[in-house]
């Protein structure tokens, strides 16, 4: 992938019908996934009720006449849809909707997950990297992981990137400083309202983060704010995020394949037990990618405050793992 033949990268998207798939697509196509020299075959993976939509939206893509865009396949089977895949994005599945928490959706969403991990595992090239954008997006990323025997545990990733990008924004808005001035947030965790958004060692431009907005509220409202800005989203939209959400599943799967360099982001990657979370979960780290492989970054100092935000929200995964064990989805 990405050598300097440039052979076309395929990029298979679930959910291509919906509203982030269709936020994503154009701009997939348009090179800011994979850089502006890299062409793209699109596999847009629906099921029959989103098929129709899926379709117009390639019927749009065809009228963009993108130069980087080979070609463009519609199937509402699995087996196709990844076969030969290098990048899956699974968005398909259910949006929460006003009032619903996350684990009203385990279930519902958790079926999806299974037979398309397996169908990944069966039919995907050598290198495939996925991210599940889908919620619970942790614990669907497990589930997808599991079924996908013969793909290495790490290619299955869930997206923080949201919620980082949030943490980052929200945070230069309060310390009136442009965005590139914020550097070193992590988000801790689950996606979702038990995240961490961790200002501990943040900078804002040569400053700790901590010395320049007030530490109370770092630690109390803007902590609730990041957590919650999906539900703020759907409050003040009518409906979940969309080019928020698309925007940073691009960014992950761009950094995750041309690397961060010594730029920190945050992803939910496989633990291998670092910080004390326990080794299989799919939880939220600071990272770099380096070569094409996610690196949590080891080196960090956890306070007591930041351990017991982490041990809550990792706390809130094992239970989401277990549930889903009870419920047959996972071994
Ligand atoms: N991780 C994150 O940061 C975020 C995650 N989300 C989640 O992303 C997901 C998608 O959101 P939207 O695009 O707004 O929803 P949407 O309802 O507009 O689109 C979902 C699409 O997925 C399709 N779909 C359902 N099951 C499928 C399957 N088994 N295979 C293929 N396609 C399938 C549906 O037909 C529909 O077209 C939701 O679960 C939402 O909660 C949304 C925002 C942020
Ligand atoms: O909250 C939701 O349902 C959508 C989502 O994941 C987010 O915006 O972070």
């Amino acid at each position: 992938m990405n050598d300097t033949s440039h052979a076309p990268v395929t990029v298979t998207l679930t959910g291509a019908g919906g509203q982030i798939g269709y936020a994503a697509l154009f701009r997939i196509a348009a090179g800011d996934m994979l850089g502006p020299d890299q062409r793209v075959r699109l596999r847009l993976l629906e099921i029959p009720q989103g098929m129709r939509s899926a379709e117009g939206t390639a019927l749009e893509l065809a009228d963009c006449a993108f130069p980087l865009l080979d070609s463009v396949e519609l199937t509402d089977d699995a087996s196709i849809g990844f076969d030969g895949t290098n990048i899956a994005l699974l968005i398909g599945s259910r949006p929460r909707t006003a009032g619903m928490e996350r684990g009203d959706l385990l279930e519902a969403n958790g079926a999806i997950f299974g037979p398309q991990g397996r169908a990944i595992g069966a039919a995907a090239a050598d290198d495939v990297r996925v991210v599940v954008v889908g919620n619970p997006a942790n614990t669907n990323a497990l589930i997808a992981q599991q079924h996908a025997g013969g793909v290495p545990a790490e290619r299955f990733t869930a997206l923080t990137r949201l919620d980082h990008n949030r943490a980052v924004g929200l945070l230069a808005a309060e310390a009136g400083v442009a965005v590139p001035e914020v550097a070193g947030i992590t988000i801790w965790g689950n996606h979702s309202a038990t995240q961490y958004p961790d200002v501990s060692g943040a900078t804002i431009g040569d400053r700790p983060a901590l010395d320049v907005v007030d530490a109370e509220w770092a630690r109390g409202a803007y902590i609730d704010r990041v957590a919650k800005r999906g539900a703020e989203i759907i409050e003040v939209r009518g409906g979940s995020s969309v080019g928020s959400a698309a925007n940073a599943a691009i960014e992950h799967v761009r950094d995750w394949v041309l690397g961060t360099g010594e730029r920190r982001t945050s992803a939910a990657v496989v633990s291998r037990g670092e910080y004390g979370v326990p080794e299989g979960l799919i939880s939220s780290f600071p990272v770099r990618a380096v070569d094409g492989a996610w690196n949590v970054v080891e080196d960090l100092e956890i306070d007591a405050f930041s351990r017991e935000r982490i041990d809550r929200s990792v706390a809130e995964l094992v239970s989401e793992r277990d549930a889903v064990r009870g419920l047959g989805l996972i071994g």
